[in-house]
């Protein structure tokens, strides 16, 4: 069973290249992950955390390598294909909800769907189970600003989710919630990644947390390498 739903491989990238500057941020970094698996990335600050991510969710390009979703080499294609097989096949979540505010939580994680094509009824039925299943169903027609911030991170988590991705790609998804939220909101989106079968690949300071995951990686002068 071919079970990878990403693979990164040799991926180098280097800012202001040729100027006093220049920062070799990835120096070739490999990766596959495998469905249903969740992975932590543990990274000191600067050494690169956000770029990897950003490289692996096509935000950005790398300067070489691969990065193959599905068996698709999808790195170096044109930026409208990028975009659709990102909407499609990744999910965000950052340290900070970025909820749109002027619309409920559930339109939350409806308009994702809507914009891929799901009718309304499918995108709001699948929108009330991710809810449900992270313990904020009661909460569905609040807008953000009305939600404490554990509530705003379980919605995001969803939101992330609305499409069914192969893979999640988090950075510091609990960062801004204390120790005790943290470690449900954590729980939460474990569940979420667990029933969805999905790889997940966290970024994430706290040892607790990634002591949590199935496996733990740490990229240092641009490589990842296994934290025993
Ligand atoms: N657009 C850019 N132009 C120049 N240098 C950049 C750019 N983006 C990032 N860098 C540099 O590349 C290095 C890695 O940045 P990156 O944001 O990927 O690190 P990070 O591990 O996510 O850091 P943190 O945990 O502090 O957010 C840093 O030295 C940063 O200053």
């Amino acid at each position: 069973m071919n079970d990878l739903t990403m693979r990164l491989n040799g991926l180098t990238k280097t800012y202001l290249k040729g100027t006093p500057g220049e920062v070799q941020v990835l120096r070739g970094v490999d990766l596959e992950l495998r469905a249903g698996e969740a992975v932590a990335l543990v990274a000191p600050s600067g050494a690169g955390k956000s770029t990897l991510l950003h490289i692996a969710g096509l935000l950005d390009k790398p300067d070489e390598g691969s990065v193959e979703i599905a068996g698709q080499n999808v790195a170096g294609r044109g930026d409208r294909t990028r975009t659709a097989l990102r909407r499609q096949d990744v999910g965000f979540v950052y340290q900070f909800h970025h909820l749109l505010p002027e619309f409920t939580a559930l339109e939350n994680i409806t308009l994702p769907q809507l914009a891929n094509g799901v009718s309304e009824k499918a995108a709001q039925d699948r929108a009330m189970a991710l809810l449900d299943r992270v313990g904020v169903a009661a909460r569905a027609k609040h807008r953000p600003a009305a939600l404490s911030g554990g509530e705003q991170q379980r919605v995001a988590f969803c939101r992330a989710l609305a499409n069914k991705p192969r893979v999640l790609l988090a950075d510091e998804p609990t960062g801004n919630l204390d120790p005790e939220t943290s470690d449900q909101v954590f729980g939460a989106l474990m569940s979420l990644v667990r029933d969805a079968g999905l790889s997940a690949l966290i970024a994430t300071h706290n040892m607790d947390l990634a002591a949590r995951m199935d496996r733990k990686l740490r990229l240092e002068a641009g490589v990842l390498k296994p934290v025993e």
